[in-house]
């Protein structure tokens, strides 16, 4: 990968390397854009198998944010951490405090919050070295686990794709193929269930599905099979490029509408859904109620108002589903283009000179 050249074709703007000796810490920041305001995104943890595919990680996942906080309608840019190792084993506190001093050292372009392979305790832990962290425990005054908020969102934003797609937005009698049901699918599978879908789910481990089965009477498939289920929602809640060559023909619901971040592997894949007249609610968009949710802890937190943000996403996936058939554009296409018109709208009424701009971290600072 030549990373220069990489960062040059999606505009971004910084790769921060950190390295700790004592604790193992080998992180990599990437920052995309900061129009919006400070980058605000996830800290990952995973075993890459290679440091390029976590550098490859980093910047996927930041661009994505920048995106998903735009549509969200935040006053933030978007960038990710990920850090290199396995989340079961490699943690340590001083690891997170080295990288709480890296964050700080950024002097706010960068504030982190939860992603896969990491835990509010580990922001706690962060925050003993720097306030460009959210997401913390509520005992902080803050916002505590995003995940139950993503699920309300993808809730919502699915809810609002199954209009399009069935003419109504109830649930109940549905059949929704669930992919992961870790942190974030649990608390879907909740709502989904208290609606009256069916479920049927799949997780390489083991326990995360007994939990829904006994929980919510969910049926369980094994993880190659979730694909060619018969369903009328596929809701993605694992990881990132399901969406491929191989799946694409398995898949028998109208409706794709989940978690993951980076679900199409490639954007030719949003193209053929298009084209096959299945309804995919963009990741980013339908995904930001966790972002959200953290977000509103840089003004005090006031979980009512964030959640009154969070019910956003409705509109916005109806919004983008207008555009999509209004210019005849797949979802991704229309997502994209809200996502980079608000971000142009701003950077173009940014041209007066001020001695000081008002930092967003109003609260924080
Ligand atoms: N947590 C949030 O608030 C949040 C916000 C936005 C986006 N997301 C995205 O949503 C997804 C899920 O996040 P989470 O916090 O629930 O993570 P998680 O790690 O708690 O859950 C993911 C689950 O997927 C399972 N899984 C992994 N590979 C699998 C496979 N091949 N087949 C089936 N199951 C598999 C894991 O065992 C785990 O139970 C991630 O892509 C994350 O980036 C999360
Ligand atoms: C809580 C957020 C800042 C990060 C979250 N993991 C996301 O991808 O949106």
């Amino acid at each position: 990968m030549n990373i220069f050249n990489y960062m040059k074709t999606y505009d971004y703007e910084q790769l921060v390397f950190c390295q700790d000796k004592q604790s193992g810490l080998k992180a990599i920041i990437a920052i995309h854009d900061t129009t919006l305001g400070p980058a605000l995104g996830g800290t990952r943890m995973w075993n890459y198998e290679s440091e390029e595919a976590a550098i490859e990680d980093a910047l996927r996942l930041a661009r994505g944010m920048t995106y998903k906080n735009a549509v969200a309608g935040l006053n933030l840019g978007g960038g990710k951490t990920v850090i290199i190792g396995d989340p079961k084993k490699d943690k340590n506190e001083e690891m997170f405090r080295a990288f709480g001093r890296y964050i700080q050292s950024l002097n706010g372009r960068y504030i982190t919050a939860e992603d896969v392979g990491t835990t509010v305790e580990d922001m706690d832990i962060i925050h003993e070295e720097t306030d460009f962290v959210t997401g913390i425990s509520p005992a902080f005054g803050s916002s505590g686990n995003p995940s139950p908020v993503t699920a309300y969102g993808v809730y919502r934003g699915m809810k609002a794709a199954a209009k399009e797609a069935f003419g109504s937005d109830m649930l109940n009698g549905k059949i929704i193929a669930v992919q992961g049901v870790g942190n974030v699918a649990y608390h879907l599978c909740k709502y989904l269930n208290d609606e009256g879908a069916k479920l049927i789910v799949t997780d390489i481990n083991k326990e995360a599905v007994n939990r829904v089965v006994v929980e919510f009477g969910a049926s369980a498939v094994e993880p190659n099979q979730i694909y060619n289920v018969e369903c009328d929602i596929f809701a993605p809640c694992a990881l990132g490029a399901v969406i491929n060559d191989e799946t694409i023909p398995q898949l028998k619901a109208k409706v794709i509408a989940g978690a993951a971040n980076n679900q199409l592997k490639d954007t030719v894949h949003g193209d053929i859904l298009h084209e096959m007249g299945i309804i995919y609610a963009p990741d980013y968009v339908i995904n930001a109620g966790g972002v959200i949710n953290v977000a509103d802890e840089l003004n005090g937190y006031n979980r009512e108002r964030a959640l009154k943000k969070v019910e956003t996403i409705y509109n916005n996936i109806e919004r983008i589903l207008e555009i999509s058939k209004g210019q005849q554009i797949p979802t991704y296409k229309a997502a994209d283009r809200l996502a980079e018109e608000r971000i142009d709208r701003i950077r173009n009424s940014r041209s007066q000179f001020l001695l000081k701009e008002k930092h967003v971290l109003t609260h924080k600072l």
